[in-house]
């Protein structure tokens, strides 16, 4: 990318870096292909890194970009040690964390734990020689009567949990798609795979895992197969590998559960798990109370969400690679969320709607601008989706969630700058809508235009990167005469700030209707007569009257951020 001559500082040590962190998604697969192949690599990602540091984010996430069949988007593993040919070399992949270390950004992997693709060895291994050393690495049996109290989840493709295999004339356990068997964790060997898996990769300087479909790993007849107290009890003993011999390395749940369910996965004191779960429930709330035009929805999730333990932190995010997963609403609020956000029944995936975020909210900026801006306050790290910044489109006319993985626009030009391909080789086809074809959506353009939203979304993580209290702060909501608006504090008290941290209060107010709204938020006593800074420069707000209560008006789905000075000699 021209013109983007950044200083390069490198990491800069500190343990808590994954509660000041903003995330970013990217699929290697989907972001820059180097070699003309048609496909992303880890070599176009790399070149792409001086963007990511302009753009400010902390830390990639990379799914999966193991070997595989690709039939799950590599989903499906069929060796954990080894990278799809196409995406590049151990060698480039390892190239690519020093470069993005010396750019001061993180990169967590995932490591699907649950299952293999049934390519793998060990599968194959375990299909044709029963009591070989693999014959019990997966989960056989008889007939396919057990566990029946697990639920399916990809429901759109599958009609049981267990699947015949005509090698072994056995059935085969899999929590996701048939060709995707579950490991057996009752295997101890399994179990110590697992360990060493984690070491490989932690060796080669990734900063941490998100484990997928973390919450399915130990099943049990009479047991739902989520959350198995085994499952927990193993999550532990990993977290204290890592924490013994890559300590700072970061393991992040993907566990799509309740909020009472999901703490679970941050573990105890005495026994840690993971240091940051992402909070599925929240998501669905922050969409459905945007359409309510109510902050209730997201008041409730909130309030339903236990206190985590000291020094974790929540994942948030708007959208990722899946379906935005309505699993954790319930059936009126699914009915209601489908209704609004998935019209043509082709939006629909699962238990869930296969849709962009640009096209969920009909590309609507200030809808955009308010629902990110949420994610980038409420408590948590946010997580965002590769292309979201610059307001991609979905193509609902591919196969299952490849509507939302289609390549990053990064020009007008053929194939939107991704790749020198022939157009008919890419691995998807560039979104060539009306709305959102790469001629007008793309980073080159984006770049031009100082009023864009990639602008507007670099600006925002400027902002949160200087007050770390977005991160570490404490949550607390207020009081609001009106229902439309989500006021809380994010608080750093003096007692708690450090030389990374200062102390600092900061009030953010949210209009999630669609109409001017004006309230009246009421504040703790402290804060009487305290002076309203905008974080963003604005000026002129009434301050803080000495009844404690901060009157303002707020355009259509507009949102503050105010610092709160205190009045001297009213600090207790
Ligand atoms: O490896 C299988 C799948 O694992 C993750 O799945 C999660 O996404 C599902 C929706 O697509 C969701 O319903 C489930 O609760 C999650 O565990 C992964 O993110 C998927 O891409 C993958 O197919
Ligand atoms: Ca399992």
């Amino acid at each position: 990318m021209h013109g983007l001559n950044l200083a390069q500082p490198g990491l800069k040590h500190d343990p808590r870096w994954f509660r000041k962190a903003v995330f970013y998604e990217v699929l290697v697969r989907a972001f820059a292909d180097s070699n003309g192949s048609g496909a992303g690599d880890f070599t176009g990602l790399l070149g792409k890194l001086d963007y990511l540091q302009w753009l400010g984010v902390d830390c990639l996430w990379l799914p999966p970009f193991y070997a595989s069949p690709l039939r799950d988007g590599g989903y499906d593993i069929a060796d954990y040690r080894a990278v799809l040919p196409e995406f590049g070399t151990l060698p480039e992949f390892k190239e690519l964390i020093s470069q993005a270390h010396a750019r001061g950004i993180r990169i967590i992997t995932d490591f699907v734990m649950n299952h293999t693709s049934d390519q793998h060895p060990w599968f194959q291994a375990s299909r044709s020689e029963p009591d070989g050393p693999y014959g019990d690495y997966y989960v056989w049996s008889d007939d396919d009567t057990r566990y029946s109290d697990a639920r399916i989840i990809f429901v759109d493709t599958e009609v049981s949990n267990w699947t015949f295999d005509p090698v072994r004339r056995q059935f085969f356990w899999h929590r996701f798609f048939s060709h995707q068997p579950d490991l057996n964790f009752e295997n101890p060997k399994v179990q110590e795979e697992m360990f060493d898996i984690v070491r490989y990769w932690m060796d080669m300087g990734i900063d941490g895992f998100r484990l997928d479909a973390v919450p399915y790993l130990f099943e049990e007849d009479g047991h739902n197969g989520e959350n198995h107290p085994r499952t927990h009890e193993f999550l532990a003993q990993l977290r204290r590998m890592v924490d013994e011999e890559y300590p700072g390395r970061i393991l992040l749940a993907e566990a799509n559960q309740m909020p009472h369910e999901v703490v679970d996965y941050f573990g105890t004191e005495e026994a840690p798990e993971c240091q940051m779960c992402f909070h599925f429930p929240v998501m669905p709330r922050l969409y459905y109370a945007l359409r309510e035009g109510k902050a209730t929805p997201i008041v409730k999730v909130l309030e339903d969400t236990p206190e985590i333990p000291t020094g974790t932190q929540w994942g948030t995010f708007l959208r990722n690679h899946d379906e935005l997963t309505l699993e954790m609403v319930d059936n009126e609020e699914r009915a209601a969320m489908y209704g609004w956000y998935a019209p043509d029944p082709r939006m629909k995936a699962n238990v869930g709607i296969r849709r962009r975020l640009a096209p969920l909210l009909d590309n609507s900026r200030a809808e955009i601008e308010l629902i990110n801006a949420l994610v980038l306050s409420l408590p948590g790290s946010p997580c965002l989706y590769y292309g979201d910044e610059i307001g991609m489109g979905d193509n609902i006319w591919l196969n299952d969630r490849d509507a939302v993985r289609t390549p990053m626009q990064w020009t007008p030009d053929r194939n939107a700058g991704f790749s020198s391909a022939d157009p008919g080789k890419l691995y998807l086809p560039v979104i060539q809508s009306l709305v959102y074809h790469h001629n007008n959506v793309n980073v080159e353009a984006a770049m031009a235009s100082s009023s864009s939203l990639l602008h507007w979304m670099r600006g925002m993580l400027q902002v949160r990167r200087h007050h770390p209290v977005m991160g570490m702060g404490t949550f607390t909501v207020m009081p609001s005469d009106n229902d439309a608006i989500l006021a809380f504090l994010r608080e750093v008290t003096p007692d708690e700030a450090d030389e990374d941290t200062p102390a600092e209060t900061v009030l953010c107010v949210n209009n999630l209707s669609p109409r001017p709204q004006g309230t009246r938020v009421q504040l703790p006593s402290e804060y009487a007569d305290a002076q309203v800074q905008d974080l963003f420069g604005g000026s002129g707000f009434v301050p803080v009257d000495e009844q404690a209560r901060f009157t303002v008006t707020m355009g259509s789905r507009d949102f503050f951020w105010l610092k709160l000075v205190r009045r001297t000699g009213n600090e207790d």
